[in-house]
């Protein structure tokens, strides 16, 4: 039976550590606000948008949606941003993607200010993520991975880290912000041969590909620690990760469920990444 990752406690401790400075922010008149700007309705997305509205009223922060039709235009979605890069009130933005097929998404990611970019979409906020910079904010779920294994005090330092899935999302920001922590890392995708028995080599295995209950027990060795960060709907419309919880479980040492896992984490990040930037304006 592996030892259970729960999201509780880390979003617990998150939730601490950023309750007082909602309130000296508030002190100083400074309510923290918070955009989702979300195109369509993309269960994935709606998901993460119930759990940030949530989290954002019990820390008291305000949050602002934006939601824009399926069939928007690309000056569509710039409009929206450029409202919010505009409005002084809002201290950071989530923009859910991915964006419908026809948008030059990176174009649209680009527009938002960086400041105001807490979730790391925008091609300056990821350079410094691989610069090992602190300006601008890594991908939210990328950083609620690394909460969790440090909450849980998962040793990285020369640790083998597989990482499957390369999206800039998660895979390849996650990469470096491990080799950052002197970890090793092998990052693994659809083509790479003999996936399992790689993934069954490492010390950590973080699995990000979106695909539902995809790895499965031969994937997986004993004593290993699985981030699972899939945020999957089965045929019967069942919130799961990329992992077969319940045939990985009992092999592994440790494992995250899905949900009340790194997902449940990430929407905290989010939170303390609106605040930092809310802190940001406040000490420039
Ligand atoms: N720019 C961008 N960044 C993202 O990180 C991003 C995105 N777009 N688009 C959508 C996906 C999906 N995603 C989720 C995060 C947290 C929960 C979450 O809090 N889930 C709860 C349960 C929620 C429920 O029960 O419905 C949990 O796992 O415990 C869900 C989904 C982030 N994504």
């Amino acid at each position: 039976m592996a030892k259970r990752l729960a999201g509780k406690p880390v979003v617990e401790k998150i939730a601490e550590e950023i309750g007082g400075r909602v309130a000296s922010l508030a002190d100083k008149g400074i309510v923290c606000g918070l955009s989702l700007l979300r195109v369509g309705e993309r269960p994935d997305d709606l998901s993460y948008e119930r759990t940030a509205e949530k989290r954002a009223e019990s820390l008291g922060i305000e949050v602002r949606k934006t939601v824009l039709d399926e069939g928007v235009s690309q000056a569509g979605i710039e409009a929206a941003i450029d409202e919010v890069n505009g409005d002084e009130s809002i201290h950071g933005c989530l923009m859910f993607r991915p964006l419908p097929s026809d948008i030059n998404e990176q174009a649209v990611c680009d527009a938002l200010a960086t400041e105001k970019d807490i979730d790391g979409i925008s091609s300056a906020a990821l350079a410094a993520v691989f610069m090992d910079r602190d300006f601008g904010f890594a991908p939210c779920t990328a950083a609620a991975c690394m909460r969790v294994l440090d909450y849980y005090d998962v040793p990285l330092e020369g640790a083998h880290v597989v990482v499957v899935g390369r999206s800039l999302v998660i895979g390849k920001p996650i990469a470096m912000m491990l080799l950052r922590r002197n970890a090793t890392v092998t990052l693994c995708h659809s083509r790479t041969k003999d996936l399992a028995a790689v993934m069954r080599a490492a010390d950590i295995v973080v699995c990000a590909t979106g695909r539902a209950r995809m790895f499965k027990a031969e994937c997986f060795s004993p004593d290993q620690v699985v981030l699972d960060v899939g945020i999957n709907f089965d045929e019967a419309g069942k919130l799961c990760g990329d992992v077969d919880f319940d045939e990985v479980e009992p092999i592994v040492g440790a494992i995250t469920p899905v949900p009340g896992g790194i997902g449940s984490v990430t929407t905290s990040v989010l939170m303390a990444h609106v605040v930092e930037a809310a802190e940001r304006t406040t000490s420039a």
